[in-house]
């Protein structure tokens, strides 16, 4: 299987923030979820790998093409989607389509359309007259019809609503069907990433904490609440981060079955992936 992405060691530095020695791939036909709080440079990385800003790296490639040598041929199958339009709020969605047919040599104006009558985007309403979500879903509408093998989200999905975000996640299923298209999306709302991902990216504050199938996420991370006497007695290898409370502890552990071995009777939950995210934001961490 190819890769639909390939990073690596990408590091960008702002004055006040470094996104420090980045390193992962995207294997095709999967959907890799980004996760990280406001500020741990997700987009950052996005805008990176989308070469629209300069970062220092030893690989980027998309779709088995090198970013820096081969940047056309990297780009052109790739689509990016943000939070909000990018296109002229002058413009009608008819107009943008016009535009992009000469753009994109793979246009599919009879999809286009199709994705516009779907998503109840009026063709001939300019884009000013649109709510945001409009703007976005004709975002999705333009980014399909050129049918790219790789599309990257970032926080595309946070303005829509939930029904409309259940369609994306629908439609982003059946994209990643074919085994040479790939999806990385940036979100908030893990609980579409519990619907969609096979991986899970987590970005803390500039550094890729892990990399890890979400069933490797789903099967193994778990949180113990316990007392002071079992917290000491656990190995500092096994604990993730926990918190303290008022009169225990909560831990998070990324191998629950270990733990169940070693102490069967001990009070341990699955852990969700926004789980994860609260314990490292919040809690200390021990590795
Ligand atoms: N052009 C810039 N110049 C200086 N610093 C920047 C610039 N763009 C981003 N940053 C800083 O980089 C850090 C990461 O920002 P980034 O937008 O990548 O985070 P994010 O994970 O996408 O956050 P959010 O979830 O809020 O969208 C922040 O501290 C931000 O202030």
């Amino acid at each position: 299987m190819e890769n639909a992405i390939q990073v690596r060691n990408l590091t960008k530095k702002y004055k006040d923030f470094t996104l420090d020695n980045i390193s992962f791939t995207l294997p095709s036909g999967t959907v890799m979820g980004l996760i990280g709080e406001n500020g741990a440079g997700k987009s950052t990385l996005i805008n990176a790998i989308l070469g629209v800003s300069d970062a220092e790296y030893d690989q980027v490639a998309l779709l088995g093409h090198d970013l820096r040598t081969q940047t056309k041929l990297a780009k052109e199958d790739v689509a990016a989607i943000f939070s909000d339009s990018h296109y002229d709020y002058g413009m009608t969605p008819l107009a943008v389509g016009e535009m992009l047919s000469r753009f994109f040599r793979n246009w599919d104006q009879q999809k286009y359309l199709g994705y516009l009558k779907r998503f109840h985007l009026p063709e001939k309403k300019r884009l000013k007259k649109f709510s945001t979500g409009m703007r976005v879903k004709l975002e999705f509408a333009a980014a399909l019809s050129h049918n790219p093998k790789l599309l990257i989200l970032d926080e595309a999905t946070s303005g829509l609503d939930p029904v409309f975000r259940d369609e994306i996640l629908d439609i982003l299923r059946e994209f990643t069907e074919e085994e040479d298209h790939a999806v990385l999306m940036s979100s908030h709302i893990t609980s579409d990433l519990d619907k969609i991902a096979d991986y899970i990216a987590y970005l803390h504050e500039g550094k890729l904490l892990f990399v890890k199938t979400y069933d490797d996420i789903r099967d193994n991370y778990g949180i113990i609440t316990c007392g002071r006497q079992l917290f000491d007695a656990l190995s500092r290898d096994d604990i993730s981060a926990y918190r303290k409370e008022a009169y225990s502890y909560k831990i998070l552990v990324n191998d629950r079955a270990k733990l169940r071995r070693i102490f069967p009777d001990i009070e341990m939950v699955p852990a969700s992936v926004e789980d994860i995210m609260l314990f490292y934001v919040k809690g200390e961490k021990v590795k």
